[in-house]
This record gives structure tokens, sequence and C-alpha cells, in this order.
């Protein structure tokens, strides 16, 4: 059953601290399993990648085989509806309008002293993109990934995606196609996360990885942060719904399930001020589920996962929000903009009736890999800085030297940093 709070119980503080605590993904098990399977990748390369896809995805492959050629590229594109490619192109152009806007500027000054100073932005030069595999298939996360990365101008684009027992969903690989990503792999879970990282005989390393996963994946980002870069934790899906009695309880359900049907680690929450709509919207929940194709994964994350929490005001909504700071955040309130400027913590914000997360996951065009386990706090969704770093740039002549080593000079010999000093001092007998 999911949890049921009321900010009125006595123990309300506790038993929010516990929904708080309770792990959906971060497990001693996985994070083990994820440690053996890397050094394993690290020890033996290809062959170790290629008998966990055996073991987790029940394929068969061989260096030759881990590559998707070109060819079938080209066939699974020709096999996809032209419907769903029509979708594709609509989501691709809305995600690259909407990153086009998030390039930023190279800027170079001359301060008071004549110093010239600034940055400028480089992409990184091969990038490692996880799209998830496992129960569903992904096309939206490849250019979720894929579009940002190109926009910053990454040379290299390197795609991993699992195909269970060998299928490889054909508009994955046209999404791929759309989105000019250069090298697709059929391989996944921790085992392509660490080929990315380290390289094998097959696949040459990447310098970052980005994109979201199931448990597996996030440990595996997690462990290789610091060999290679990584976005953030973008794990088990999940939404905190936030409303008042003026929202429909159907269409709050189809919201908590949308998100529950990712994975059984997925958490879907509502904070409501009003008790008649809690009670409508679990009733909704359980007609709803019955009619899913996936109602296994959903009711598991629904009842394992899932709660419902009463409040005495909306007033109480705005701190519960930022200690859950959720992966997605729906407010469905009668003022719901003024409830948002309220709350600091959240990967992606849908406002009013009208918006449901849905909208986000596809076509909306902002990034739908986003921030889970309450690291939204620190960190933000997928964009086009992930794909570039920042260097500075800093220029003096003899003037400006003068004028800023004595402080630079008393600096260095104030941490017993002589050769710091000298270097300064050396370029003057002024100084
Ligand atoms: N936060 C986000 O931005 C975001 C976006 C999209 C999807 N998601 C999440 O992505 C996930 C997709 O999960 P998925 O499972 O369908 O695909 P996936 O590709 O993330 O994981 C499949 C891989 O998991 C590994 N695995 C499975 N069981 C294992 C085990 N017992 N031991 C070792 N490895 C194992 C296998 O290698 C397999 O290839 C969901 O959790 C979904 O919520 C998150
Ligand atoms: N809701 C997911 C992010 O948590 C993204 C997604 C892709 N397809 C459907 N949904
Ligand atoms: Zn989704």
């Amino acid at each position: 059953m999911p949890v049921r709070l009321n900010s009125a119980q006595a123990d309300f503080a506790d038993a929010f601290a516990t929904l708080l605590a309770t792990k959906r993904e971060i497990s001693e098990d996985v994070d083990a399993s994820v440690k053996a399977i890397i050094e394993d990748v690290v020890a033996r390369g290809d062959a170790a990648v290629i008998d966990y896809t055996a073991r987790f995805d029940r394929l068969t492959l061989s260096p030759e085989t881990m590559r998707v050629t070109e060819e079938e590229i080209e066939a699974a594109q020709a096999r996809c509806d032209a419907g769903a490619l029509q979708a594709l192109a609509l989501a691709a152009s809305r995600i690259r309008a909407y990153h086009e806007r998030q390039k930023p500027t190279d800027t170079l000054f001359r301060d008071a002293l004549g110093v010239e100073l600034g940055w400028r932005w480089t992409a990184i030069e091969a990038v490692g993109l996880y799209v998830p595999g496992g129960t569903a298939a992904y096309p939206s996360s490849v250019l979720m990934n894929a579009i940002p990365a190109k926009v910053a101008g990454c040379p290299r684009l390197v795609m991993v995606v699992p195909s269970p027992g060998g299928v490889l969903n054909p508009l994955v690989l046209a999404a791929a196609r759309l989105a000019e990503v250069d090298e697709v792999y059929r391989i996944g879970g921790a085992q392509a996360v660490a080929a990315l990282a380290y390289g094998t005989p097959t696949i040459a390393p990447v310098a970052k990885i980005t994109g979201p996963g199931n448990a597996y994946v996030a440990a595996a980002k997690r462990r290789v942060f610091g060999h290679v870069g990584i976005d953030m934790i973008a794990g088990p899906s999940e939404v905190l719904v936030i409303a008042d009695d003026s929202a429909n309880p159907a269409w709050i359900a189809a919201d908590l399930l949308a998100q529950a049907e990712h994975d059984t680690a997925s958490q879907s929450i509502l904070l409501t001020d009003s008790p008649a709509l809690a009670q409508a919207v679990e009733r909704e929940v359980e007609a709803q589920l019955a009619t899913l194709p996936r109602a296994e994964i959903a009711g598991t994350s629904w009842r394992d996962y899932g709660a419902l929490i009463i409040l005495s005001s909306l007033d109480e909504a705005p701190p519960l929000a930022d200690r859950l700071a959720a992966e997605h955040l729906e407010i469905i309130t009668r003022d719901a903009e003024a409830l948002a400027d309220r709350i600091r913590n959240a990967g992606a914000i849908f406002l009013g009736p009208h918006t449901p997360e849905a909208i986000g996951d596809y076509v909306g065009g902002s990034n739908h890999v986003l921030p889970t386990a309450r690291s939204a706090r620190f960190s933000s969704g997928l964009g086009v800085l992930d794909f570039m770093k920042r260097t500075s740039i800093l220029k003096c002549g003899p003037e400006q030297l003068a004028a800023l080593g004595p402080a630079a000079v008393a600096l260095g010999e104030a941490e017993g940093l002589a050769a710091h000093a000298r270097s300064v001092s050396i370029r003057s007998n002024r100084l």
C-alpha cells in the first residue's frame, strides 16, 4: 500500500523523514555487483562486456557485432511507423530550439588595471550517451542526450543501449540517426558504462558519460566519476504532484502512474490540502492500474514507494517539496506560479492542469534527463553546458604584473610556497 501521511498527525515529522530516507536505488547489493562488473571490464575488456551482455540481456555478441552498423540503422529507419517518425522529428526540432538557447558565450574584458580576463567554452571531445532499454525502449532519451551534445559541438557521440534478447527498437536507431550519433553499441548496464569510461579494444573511451538508467546504471556512473565526467544521477523516475481541490483526480492518477510505470523503483507522491482529492486519486490509481500493460511494474512502484500526503494548508507544501527535491514537480493548484516561486529544489516543474509531465518527456523541448534520488538539491537537468567546459583566460603586460605582483608575492610567501613567489618576482627586479 502507498504511504498515507497527514501533516496533522503527531509523528508526521518522523514519518516524513522515514519516507525521505527510504532507499529505492542505492543498495549495497547493487553497488557491490556494479563494482565487480566495472573491475572485470577494466581487466578483460570486450570479453567481460560480452559475458555480462549474455547474462543480463540474453544476447550473444562478439567484438565484431557489438557495434550497430550503418546498414542496420538504415534498415531500422525504413521499418519505423511514419507517424512515429514524424513525432520524433517534431520532438527533435523542439528539443534543438530549446537547447540552442542554452549556448553560452565566450567573454573577454579588460579591467581597470588593464589586465585581460575572460573565459571560453569548448565542447567535450568524446561523450558517451547512455540510452536505457532494459524493460522499455527510449527513442526520446536518444534525442535528449544527443541533441544538446550536438548543439554544444562535441565531435564524437557514442551511444550505448541494451537490446534484451537481441531486440533493438527501430525508432531508437532512427533517433540516433536523426540526432547524428556517431557510434552505436548494443550494450547496456554497468558493463556499458565501464566500457565507455575505460575503453575496450572495440570501444574507444570517452571523457564524459551522460544519460538516464536504472539503479545499476546510476551506481556505475557514480563509480566511474572522477575517471570520466558524469552529468548527474538520473536513476529511477519520480514525480511529486502538488494539487488542491481544483484538480481532476483522474488526471493526477494518470500522471502518478506515468512515472510509476518506468520502474519498480520509481516513486510517485501526491501532496494536497484536500482529503477528498487524495481519496479520489487513490481510487483512480487502482482503477487505471487495472488497465495498464505495465501494471505489474507500476503497481509495485506505487505500493512500495507511492505516497499520499494530506496537508493542513498548501503553505506547508514548499518546505516539504524542497526536502523531497523530486525529479519532476507538477503543480495543479489555483495559483501554480505563486507556489512554484516558493520552491527551490526540483529537476523540472510543470505548471497547471494542462501540462502533464509526459509532455516534458517527449515534445515540450526541455530535457527529460533529470536528477533523481533528491539530487535536485544540487544538480540540474541535462543541457548544453553538460557537454562543454569553461577555461579561464588571463593576460598581463609588464604594468599589470608590476601592479599585481607584490600581492601575489606576499601570498606566495604567506603560503610558504617560495617558488610561487619567485616565479612572479623573477620577472621584474622592481618586485
Ligand atoms: N531520471 C531520468 O532522467 C530518467 C529518464 C528516462 C528513464 N529513466 C529511468 O531509466 C530506467 C530504465 O531502466 P531499464 O531497466 O528499463 O533499462 P536500463 O538500460 O537502465 O538497464 C538495463 C540494464 O540493467 C542491467 N541489469 C539489470 N539487472 C541487473 C542485475 N541483476 N545485475 C546487474 N545488472 C543488471 C543490465 O545490464 C541491463 O542491460 C528506469 O529506472 C527509468 O525510470 C530515468
Ligand atoms: N520520465 C522519464 C524521466 O524520468 C523520461 C521518459 C522517457 N520516455 C518516457 N519518459
Ligand atoms: Zn516518463
